[in-house]
């Protein structure tokens, strides 16, 4: 609970136009309520009256249409208010929660799935946005109904009065309040089901070709059918508390008309009330329990929207791995060094251990190593994704500590191992690197990476649209996008981990060859297996055990 109120300052932004859609609201129900009021009054009053002559026909009726026309107008306005603060919220969260991750990632905790955290982005903060409006809509308008409806019964058949205001209170209250300690449960396991299924379905769609080749296609499908039917049954207990509040509710109702016509038909025997009147309090009695029928739907939902809460709150919590100082200082140029750094993932295991090295302006330097000796660990300290557990890494004499990131990333850029294509064209894609680069520029970039060919092949060009992960690109094609994009960036430092990836043993040998002249007068630092052709690289240090250790150039 504390979870979903800790939602409330970005739901406070919109209280304006929450209250307008609750007054909206209400007006319909309000409306609603006096319209059968009105039409059970008038139309026993017009069928008892034998003389219509003596009956004013018309009063009534265009107070039926006039009310008529205030529901259809009211209800029109009520979506209208109702949709838009929704999407408001929506979008107010969804803005609150990507700002919030954003200096999360890489995100510290390990069990967090792909899919699990596409759940949170998406159905959990669905589940959000409309909770606080679907719950305080309905709680306020029965509330507001539900005692004009007590008072207009004190006024015109009092002994109806204590009755009908019990079996709204229960209603109100009574009803809510034990399906909400029974949708808690309820709610987090429909919740956690959702995102178990979205996780099957993101992993089995992730690795459906793997699946295919191995053949495990069928088990997988069973997996996805445990999954699917856990979420049923959450689903179908959930909606089964649901329909038994809901009974409840109409069970109370019932109980309020069955009240009131027998306390009003002993009215109507002491001539205390009259006949249309009575019929017309019947049907309001019934109209006003509307509002309790839909503040038990939206607590239903309630359960699921406090997990929901609590999930999204989590991200927006967890520490992030890395902040900008309070007071950054000014990035100056010159030399980067690492300062006898020691870093481990766990820091019982270090994977670099009291490393130092320097590398010079325009220098450029090849780390080789096993696989997992720490190369791609080292080129994430140098950007400050991870900070080292002792030593410190500085440029031109400043420890990268004290400036504030987005300094530090527009002097080094990073072609990671894994680096991404983006959904969009191949200029959407380049200009990552440098949005303001013109058509010259990412030609230029496009032919030192060696994929201006392509690109030129391509009817659209520079527009040409590459898929969701570089889909419609062979592995070399996209690695050679994403490496145009690094040499685009204004960076004088580049800090490429292993880039001729997915390339062949030709173009791995042509690449880091066409290297030198790609990034002429900037820093590299190149991470890789590959053999490193003569006049490529300046120096080659070997990390082995944590540590880095000159290798001598060979010529070849
Ligand atoms: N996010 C992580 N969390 C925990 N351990 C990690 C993480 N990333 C890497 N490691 C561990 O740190 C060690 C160094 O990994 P790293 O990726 O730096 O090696 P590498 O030399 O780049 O390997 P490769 O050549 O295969 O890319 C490995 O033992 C790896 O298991």
């Amino acid at each position: 609970m504390t979870a979903l109120l800790s939602f409330w300052p970005l739901f406070r932004q919109h209280i304006g136009r929450m209250g307008l859609a609750l007054l909206l609201a209400v007006l319909t129900l309000a409306a609603g309520v006096a319209l059968l009021w009105v039409s059970g009054w008038f139309l026993t009053a017009a069928a008892l009256t034998t003389a219509a002559a003596s009956f004013n026909l018309f009063g009534p009726s265009s107070l039926i249409r006039g009310l008529s026309l205030v529901r259809i107008l009211s209800r029109y306005g009520e979506r209208l208010v109702g949709h838009d603060v929704t999407l408001r919220l929506l979008s107010a969260l969804r803005g609150w929660l990507f700002a919030r991750l954003f200096p999360r990632v890489p995100l510290p905790s390990r069990d967090l799935r792909h899919g699990d955290l596409v759940s949170r982005l998406t159905a959990d903060v669905d589940t959000l946005d409309t909770v606080f409006l679907t719950a305080l809509g309905p709680i306020l308008t029965a509330l507001l109904i539900g005692t004009g409806m007590t008072v207009g019964l004190f006024v015109l058949l009092p002994a109806a009065a204590p009755l009908y205001a019990m079996a709204m209170i229960l209603a109100l209250a009574g009803v809510p309040t034990v399906l909400i300690l029974f949708s808690h449960r309820l709610g987090a396991e429909l919740v956690e089901a959702s995102a178990a299924l979205r996780i099957a379905m993101l992993d089995r769609i992730d690795g459906h070709a793997d699946l295919v080749a191995f053949g495990g296609l069928a088990a997988a499908g069973q997996e996805f059918d445990k999954a699917a039917k856990r979420l049923a049954r959450a689903r179908r207990r959930s909606a089964r508390a649901g329909l038994l509040a809901a009974a409840s509710v109409q069970a109370l109702a019932g109980i309020a008309l069955v009240g009131v016509l027998w306390c009003g038909i002993e009215a109507l025997r002491q001539a205390e009330i009259g006949g249309p009147l009575l019929v017309g309090l019947l049907l309001a009695v019934l109209a006003s329990f509307e509002a309790t029928a839909m503040l038990v739907r939206s607590v239903a939902k309630f359960g699921a929207a406090v997990t929901s809460a609590e999930r999204v709150r989590a991200i927006a919590q967890m520490a992030p791995a890395i902040s900008d100082p309070h007071r950054p200082v000014m990035l100056p140029n010159g030399a980067l060094s690492v300062n006898q750094v020691t870093f481990g993932f766990d820091p019982a295991r270090p994977v670099l251990c009291d490393l130092s090295l320097t590398i010079s302006a325009g220098e450029r330097v090849a780390i080789i190593g096993e696989s997992g000796s720490g190369k791609s660990t080292l080129l994430a300290l140098l950007l400050r994704l991870h900070d080292p557990q002792a030593g410190s890494i500085a440029m031109g004499g400043t420890d990268i500590r004290t400036v504030r990131q987005a300094d530090l990333h527009a002097r080094i850029a990073l072609l990671s191992q894994s680096a991404p294509v983006f959904l969009g064209s191949v200029r959407d894609n380049l200009s990552i690197g440098r949005a303001e680069a013109n058509d010259a520029e990412l030609w230029a970039a496009l032919e030192a990476a060696r994929i201006a060919d392509f690109v030129r092949s391509l009817p659209e060009g520079l527009d040409a649209f590459v898929g969701e992960a570089g889909r419609t690109l062979s592995v070399g094609q996209a690695r050679r996008l994403c490496l145009a994009r690094v040499l685009l960036s204004p960076a004088d430092i580049l800090v490429f981990d292993e880039p001729t990836t997915g390339l062949d043993r030709a173009m791995e040998t042509d690449f880091l060859a066409d290297l030198a002249a790609a990034t002429q007068g900037r820093s590299v630092i190149l991470a890789t297996h590959a053999e490193i052709p003569e006049g490529a690289v300046d120096r080659v240090l070997a990390l082995a055990d944590g540590r880095l250790m000159p290798v001598e150039l060979t010529g070849g």
